[in-house]
């Protein structure tokens, strides 16, 4: 192997003189206690590493040592239900409420295989071909590395393995030999190969409202979630690893707090996972790179989080990936590329910031994996802007890339009003595209209806304006019944807490039913008022009442309600109108 001897050491960065020849973007070990890292650069007699520990002690004259390999990671059964550092190694909580990096890789694991391809059948590279079930996660199965495929000449028969054993020997069209374990390494820069790609016709339904019916994510769909300090980025992320309609979560959690992501670690392995019943943890791959350890490993595990994600998408499953924040990665680049001196761009981010970002981005899709199945991968990114600021850098670019951008804003988050998604500034261009699962879900007005409420949202804004001038009063009784149905339909439809035990997830059918109520009475309301109904009558309704907490009081259970609600709206106004109409006989 290539050696190098330190010659300048700041930070996470050296730089060393090589004797033999390295490669960029090269794992290597540096010093005795072997630590890790990775070649960023190659000059004329010197090398650039980064490295992913803490490089306190190491001096001029420390040595080097080339892998010869990419930077990797191992991608095996044992990842489901864990909690890995930035370089997949396990982590462990340590007493109290602080994370601390692990320092190996895990010792390799047993577990029961069962053989799905027989000897003489022909495998793709990166197929499966067997199935393992560790206690405690779900079926998994096991791929062919991407690399290896051809004739299966050995397949060893069912029966309890260490994840690194060989199980499947094959041959490929040049006769050279190939084996197959549980587990194989992954270039955690590269991403894995799949058949083809394809467009998403499913949402991924997230069991929030203002998501799922206002700015949806396509399956295989890439959204932003911006949000200045305390909006709620966290908690929405949260909420969309416990409650997303995926097989599998790897939640990210990068630079943030310690403490924060003790949080996480703690109230997750208590959770259930409300649509299947079983334990959220066996679904979920946690990977925490908090902002008190090493930095450049902050900026690898975005990367092994998508690795990993990728893996799982492979075995033909639905896969979301949270990473929060990417602003704390950003400025991960940030710190490594002024240690090495290198030009500031925007912001004081390297030239390459926007590119970095859309090697993560990109590696979202709904794919046809290499054996055949289909499977996708969504990527949601919390964004942390200075100051709230969505024009800095990091936002900017993010948008390019994604095509949601649920914008937390402040204002809402100060008024206590969760998830604070703007709708007036957050928009989905996957919405679009999603209209045939709501129609095949029974509720083919959904685009049609999603129309009406940013209509109505974005009429709100304007008459909200004309009020604060010649006062509410003096609007006219067509334009205080649009702002009241706004306020209902911010307060009871688009208001979501995540504390709520109620409301905290809201499946597909509630959400049509609820969406229906809304509209009826929007309609109806309107409809009302231009036949002379006056708008306080209407506001001080019961039903009205109910509309405005109607997330909070009709959960799940309360469906067949929810239901009849049109109805109940139908009956509340024409009685409305009824009384309207003979006080206008009596008048006359
Ligand atoms: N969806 C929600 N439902 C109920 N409460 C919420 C919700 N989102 C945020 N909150 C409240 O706001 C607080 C701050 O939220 P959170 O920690 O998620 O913000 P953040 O944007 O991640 O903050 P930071 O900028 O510090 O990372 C939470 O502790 C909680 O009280």
């Amino acid at each position: 192997m290539s050696r190098a001897e330190l010659t300048w050491i700041s930070g996470p960065v050296l730089r060393a003189r090589p004797q033999g020849s390295f490669r960029i973007q090269e794992a290597v070990r540096v010093g005795e206690a072997g630590l890790l890292g990775e070649v960023i650069r190659l000059a004329r007699g010197e090398i650039v590493v980064q490295v992913y520990e803490e490089t306190a002690g190491l001096r001029p004259g420390v040595i080097v040592e080339g892998t010869g390999q990419p930077l990797a990671v191992q991608l095996g059964p044992s990842l489901l239900g864990r909690i890995f550092d930035g370089l997949l190694r396990p982590l462990t909580i340590e007493e109290g409420r602080h994370v601390r990096p692990g320092l190996r890789s895990g010792e390799p694991e047993s577990f029961p295989f069962q053989p799905d391809v027989a000897v003489g059948d022909a495998l793709d590279a990166g197929s499966p071909f067997g199935t393992v079930r560790p206690s405690g996660s779900r079926e998994q199965r096991c791929l062919a590395p991407p690399t290896a495929g051809g004739e299966v000449t050995w397949v060893a028969p069912a029966g309890e393995y260490r994840e690194d054993a060989p199980l499947l020997r094959l041959r490929d069209a040049q006769g050279e030999e190939h084996e197959a374990a549980m587990r194989h390494t992954w270039p955690v820069r590269h991403p894995r190969p799949v058949a083809r790609r394809q467009t998403a016709e499913a949402p991924m339904v997230t069991g929030q409202r203002i998501i799922d019916i206002l700015f949806p994510v396509a399956r295989g769909g890439r959204a932003a979630l911006p949000g200045g300090f305390g909006t709620g980025k966290t908690m929405l992320q949260e909420s969309l690893a416990k409650f997303a309609d995926a097989d599998v979560i790897v939640y990210v959690g990068c630079g943030e707090r310690g403490n924060e992501m003790a949080g996480v670690l703690e109230e997750f392995p208590q959770l259930d996972d409300p649509l299947h019943g079983r334990p959220l943890m066996e679904r979920t791959v946690i990977i925490a790179n908090t902002s008190n350890m090493p930095v450049a490993a902050r900026e690898a595990s975005i990367y092994t989080g998508v690795t990993v994600a990728e893996y799982f998408r492979d075995q033909g499953l639905d896969v979301a990936l949270m990473a929060d924040s990417t602003s704390r990665w950003a400025e991960a680049l940030r710190e490594v590329s002024g240690r090495l001196g290198e030009l500031p761009g925007e912001g004081g981010y390297p030239a390459y910031l926007s590119s970095r970002l859309a090697d993560f981005y990109e590696r979202a899709g709904t794919v046809v994996t290499r054996g055949g199945d289909g499977g996708s991968l969504t990527l949601i990114g919390a964004v942390s802007p200075p100051s709230g600021d969505f024009s800095e850098p990091v936002t900017t670019h993010t948008k390019r890339y994604t095509r949601c951008f649920w914008a937390l804003d402040r204002e809402r988050a100060q008024a206590r009003f969760y998830p604070a998604i703007n709708p007036l500034t957050s928009y989905s261009e996957d919405a679009t595209d999603l209209d045939g699962w709501w129609e095949r879900q029974g509720h083919a007005e959904w685009l049609s209806q999603r129309r009406q409420f940013l209509s109505l949202l974005e009429e709100q804004q304007r008459l909200e304006r004309m009020a604060r001038i010649v006062g509410k009063d003096a609007l006219p009784p067509a334009q205080r019944i649009t702002l009241l149905s706004a306020e209902l339909v911010n307060e009871g439809f688009l208001r979501q807490s995540a504390l709520s035990p109620t409301d905290r997830h809201c499946s597909p059918a509630r959400q049509i039913a609820m969406q229906r109520a809304f509209v009826r009475f929007i309609d109806r309301a309107r409809a009302a008022v231009d036949s002379g109904v006056p708008v306080d009558a209407i506001a001080g309704l019961e039903l009205t009442r109910r509309l405005r907490r109607l997330g909070e009081e009709y959960g799940e259970e309360h469906l067949k309600e929810l239901e009849a609600l049109p109805g109940a709206i139908d009956a509340a106004l024409a009685n409305l109108e009824q009384e309207a109409g003979e006080e206008g006989d009596y008048a006359r």
